[in-house]
């Protein structure tokens, strides 16, 4: 399947339909059979009637005409079936297509997108593929095949009444050609509005505590209504269109009509045709409405269509990261622990990465101002390295770039000497813990959001990481324990617990790197004390790299590295900075953590 942006609408949508061609054509051959056994029956009974007017056994019609019956109800319902089924495999097979693209979006792209929206893609456009994958192919192809044959007959019967038919066909034919664009238009406008619709519905609910306490719900509602204005204008304007094809197309055959009785008549009194050639003619013009009313609306569904599979293709244009699954669990350490069972302690079995960043300059867009300069430092394997510096200074970028989800513009990073560009993302990701700055907790349970990057671990592991982490009391406190309903981004439980669920889970993954990024700010004293007691025993097999605006977390860390406006100001221990670095001193003071 392409994500050609450029491809036209049909190539995609026979892309679409390709992998359930065989179903689709037992589908309409089915459709065929149905139609066929229904004009069957009325050739059955005119038998059966003139078989009892002549007095003679009818049983033999009685049967055939109920075998008829029934095998025209079941293959019809075998046939609508299998077309439903086929329908709802297109739409499916979109949906996890769109699916799987999205969850490996990279980070940038991301950034300018807005969730709702992409939702609303697959949600609502996928669905519109149902009706015109299916019904409309086969109503297509055995429309034109039905026109095909209709006109072959005209054309048999009198060549010149056909040219007229077409000449009012034609000029049908150009209104239409004005009228299907603008259906295609109207609903390419109906669906960008249901995706900002979506977009704004998504920024809601989401921020529906910050909305409610910044008094703000009737400009959010102001601001849905208007989108789901907007998508009930475009929907007008299509069924508008819509209706506008309709009566051209029933116009343009009543006019043929006019047209064919004028002209025939004078064919039949100049004796060029007899009038019962007239009257066949008229009728096999009749014949030809179903199937003209047929294709107008599978052009106008089309059109729609199109507009849901251009929203698509968008999506499947946008570039993706490389994925494949990791290729092993993260590097064991040297010796490996024979003597005790892995499950025993989450921290030994890995060996700590070191990391360097060598002259990284980096920006998040073309176009926004660098945001690293040259970035230079070292951290050896083990222990805990410190990032410090005001707010802005490029911290959390640090971490950003370690995980890969932005690339530096140049300059190179390192994890155990090796250049990060180099490395299987996945196996780069698997060696890594990361807590980010507002420890995000996901919607399920408890159980779910520990084990959500280590789904195979130990009952033993999970019970001595809820110890470290101090959320065995939490856990006590629940009414289901871990399988208790955390809400929406964690909203039932507190910052501070949200935040070592969030720890919990990275430790969860025996990471070789743990990046904790103001994990601390939402605790209290005593966890706070609890987990620098934590972070300090992980250090002894993991490298852990904290960013902390509390001082009092990194007081004891073995390095600290100032930043600056995208620049390392000085590395050292908290004792030499205080000494040497004015910035670190001032920062130290203003803590008040004292100065020695
Ligand atoms: N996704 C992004 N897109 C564009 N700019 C960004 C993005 N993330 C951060 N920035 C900008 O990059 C700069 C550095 O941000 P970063 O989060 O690394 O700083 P920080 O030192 O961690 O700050 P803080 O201590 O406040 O968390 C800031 O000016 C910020 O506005």
């Amino acid at each position: 399947m392409s994500g050609r942006p450029d491809l036209p609408a049909w190539r995609v949508l026979l892309d679409h339909v390709r992998p359930f061609r065989t179903n689709l054509l037992l589908g309409g051959l089915l459709s065929a059979g149905t139609a066929a056994t229904g004009l069957a029956l009325p050739l059955v009974v005119r038998d059966l009637i003139t078989g009892l007017a002549e007095g003679g056994v009818v049983t033999g019609l009685l049967v055939l005409m109920s075998v008829l019956v029934l095998a025209h109800a079941a293959i019809g319902a075998v046939g609508a079936y299998l077309l439903e089924r086929t329908a709802e495999s297109v739409v499916l097979a979109a949906r996890q297509r769109l699916v799987s693209r999205l969850l490996w979006l990279r980070i940038p792209t991301l950034d300018d997108t807005e969730p709702g929206d992409l939702m609303s893609r697959v949600s609502t456009d996928t669905t519109l593929l149902r009706e015109v994958s299916t019904r409309s192919v086969v109503y297509g192809v055995t429309g034109v095949l039905t026109l095909l044959a209709t006109m072959t007959m005209m054309a048999l019967l009198d060549p010149v009444l056909l040219v007229v038919v077409l000449a009012v066909l034609c000029v049908a034919q150009v209104v239409l050609g004005v009228v299907v664009p603008r259906i295609a238009r109207a609903a390419e406008h109906t669906q960008e509005s249901v995706g900002a619709m979506s977009a704004a519905m998504e920024r809601a609910l989401g921020n529906l505590r910050t909305i409610k306490a910044s008094g703000a719900e009737e400009r959010e509602r102001d601001r849905l209504h208007d989108s789901a204005v907007r998508a009930w204008r475009g929907g007008v304007r299509a069924a508008t269109w819509h209706a506008v094809a309709g009566s051209t197309g029933g116009l343009a055959l009543q006019l043929s009509f006019i047209m064919v009785l004028a002209f025939g008549g004078a064919r039949v009194v100049s004796g060029d045709i007899d009038v019962g050639t007239l009257i066949a003619f008229l009728l096999y013009l009749y014949y030809l409405m179903p199937p003209l009313r047929e294709l107008t609306h599978v052009a106008g569904q089309y059109q729609v269509a199109a507009a849901a599979i251009a929203r698509i293709q968008e999506v499947e244009a946008l570039p993706t990261e490389p994925h494949a699954p990791p290729a092993a669990s993260p590097r064991v350490a040297s010796p490996p622990v024979a003597t005790a069972p892995p499950a025993a302690s989450p921290r030994v079995a890995t060996s700590p990465a070191a990391v360097a960043f060598e002259q990284v300059r980096f920006r998040y867009r073309p176009d926004l101002p660098e945001v690293h300069h040259a970035v230079t430092f070292e951290v050896p394997a083990g222990g805990m390295t410190a990032f410090v510096g005001p707010s802005g200074a490029g911290k959390t970028t640090v971490f950003s770039l370690l995980e890969r989800f932005y690339e530096p513009d140049s300059g190179r990073i390192l994890l155990d000497g090796e250049d990060l560009a180099d490395q299987p993302l996945a196996d780069l990701r698997a060696a890594i813990g990361y807590v980010e700055q507002d420890a995000p907790v996901l919607s399920g349970t408890l159980r779910e959001n520990l084990l959500v990057g280590a789904p195979h671990t130990g009952r033993a592991e999970l019970t001595e990481v809820l110890t470290t982490t101090r959320l065995d009391a939490v856990v006590a406190r629940l009414p289901d324990g871990l399988d208790t309903a955390v809400g929406h981004r964690g909203v039932k439980l507190s910052g501070g617990e949200r935040q070592r669920v969030a720890i919990a889970r990275a430790l969860l993954r025996r990471p070789r790197l743990l990046l904790l990024d103001e994990v601390t700010s939402q605790l209290d004293a005593v966890n706070e004390a609890a987990l620098r007691d934590t972070i300090a025993d992980v250090a002894g097999t993991t490298t852990v790299l904290v960013v902390a605006h509390r001082l009092s977390t990194v007081t004891t860390a073995d390095r600290i590295i100032v930043m600056d406006t995208g620049r390392v100001r000085a590395v050292g221990t908290h004792p030499h900075l205080v000494a040497t670095d004015r910035v670190y001193a001032e920062l130290a003071a203003t803590q008040l953590i004292g100065t020695g």
